[in-house]
């Protein structure tokens, strides 16, 4: 008799326990002063996409964390901004673990945190809660992209504001995953263009789903959600151009009022609204600082990659430069600061004008 024939894991080469969510929060809690500083992240964030707040929302940091200490760096010299931008600004440091690959690469500090291919992973989430703890001992409240499904019961409890990629916003998975989340979300439009992809992604996303998860201790769950009210979408451009224009902006927030979201959105000015080149992005932020200074309500947060040295380079081990990107190229500090100082004028320049 023939023995019977294999038909699971023929692809699978290991399976390796994580610890349980609950375990690493235990390990690394949150603490009082932290949640404060989340909790008020988010609100500023909610008030400010319903219009009850008119200062503008600023998602700036490296493309990716590599190096904990240079995103601490980082987030301290924002820190250090925070007191003379607070009036006009509410910033977020983009505190990015998961990258999404249009094909293959490195797919970030969780999924590779010696960056050679070694994918320590609960090295990883350990690493990235800690970040995350830092950045929020700083007092700068920190925004994230969500690709794993299941990596957010790890590190959300400390993020206050989310995103859904450009790669996603079609995908139920997200979908159903940002009706779970505590924060406001933004859905980009898809990569090759499409603005209705996100709004859908937001119409569904407010809705109660019950989907596959696990709980605190890792177990297989079924998750049943309320709907995430504070969802939004983020204008990334693709493959047919940018899309932070006055026109696109006012198309876009139509589609989105149509779907019952509030008439303003962030707008990325990275990835498909500069061809990713650090130079041209700094020039697109000013371009939209001088729209926002002309009035422009419609938009109401944007979104910088930026870290302490500008461009990027290739990731590896070891003898990478400091404080410089291992994925998309960034705006160096010094731009950056420049660049905040600017986008907190076009807020007092915007309440002028409509302000009468
Ligand atoms: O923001 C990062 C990148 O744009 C995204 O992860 C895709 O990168 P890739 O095209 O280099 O894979
Ligand atoms: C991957 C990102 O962007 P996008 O999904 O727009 O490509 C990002 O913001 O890091």
């Amino acid at each position: 008799m023939n023995a019977p024939a294999i038909t699971s894991d023929l692809h699978v080469r290991a399976l390796e326990a994580l610890p349980s969510p609950a375990q690493m929060l235990a390990e690394l809690p949150l603490g009082d002063a932290a949640s404060d500083v989340v909790a008020r992240g988010r609100d500023d964030i909610r008030a400010v996409l319903h219009g009850d707040d008119d200062r503008l929302v600023v998602v700036v940091g490296p493309c990716s964390i590599h190096d904990p200490a240079a995103a601490i760096d980082y987030a301290q010299r924002l820190a250090a901004m925070i007191p003379q931008l607070q009036d006009d600004l509410v910033v977020v440091m983009r505190v990015y673990f998961e990258k999404p690959r249009t094909t293959v690469g490195w797919k970030g500090l969780i999924n590779d945190p010696n960056l050679d291919g070694s994918h320590d992973i609960t090295k990883g989430l350990r690493l990235a809660r800690r970040v995350l703890l830092d950045v929020l001992a700083a007092g700068v409240p920190a925004a994230n992209e969500f690709l794993e499904p299941t990596s957010p019961q790890y590190i959300a409890d400390a993020v206050s504001w989310g995103a859904i990629g450009a790669r996603n916003p079609e995908s139920q998975v997200h979908r159903q995953l940002a009706s779970g989340l505590s924060m406001p979300v933004g859905f980009k439009n898809a990569t090759e263009g499409s603005v209705q992809a996100a709004v859908d992604g937001c119409i569904t996303a407010a809705s109660s789903h019950v989907f596959f998860g696990i709980d605190p201790q890792g177990r297989a769950a079924a998750v049943e959600t309320s709907g995430n009210p504070d969802c939004h979408i983020i204008l990334r451009g693709g493959a047919h151009g940018p899309n932070y224009d006055d026109a696109s902006v006012a198309a876009a927030n139509e589609l989105g009022v149509a779907g019952g979201l509030p008439p303003r959105l962030v707008v990325d000015a990275s990835h498909g609204n500069s061809g990713k080149s650090e130079v041209r992005q700094a020039e697109v932020a000013r371009e939209l600082a001088a729209s926002i200074a002309a009035g422009n309500e419609g938009i109401f947060g944007i979104m910088l990659e930026s870290f302490i040295e500008a461009g990027n380079q290739a990731p590896a081990p070891s003898g990478l430069v400091y404080g410089k990107s291992i994925t998309d190229k960034c705006i160096g500090w010094d731009d950056t600061a420049a660049l905040l100082r600017e986008l907190a004028a076009a807020v007092r320049a915007r309440r002028v004008v409509v302000g009468g």
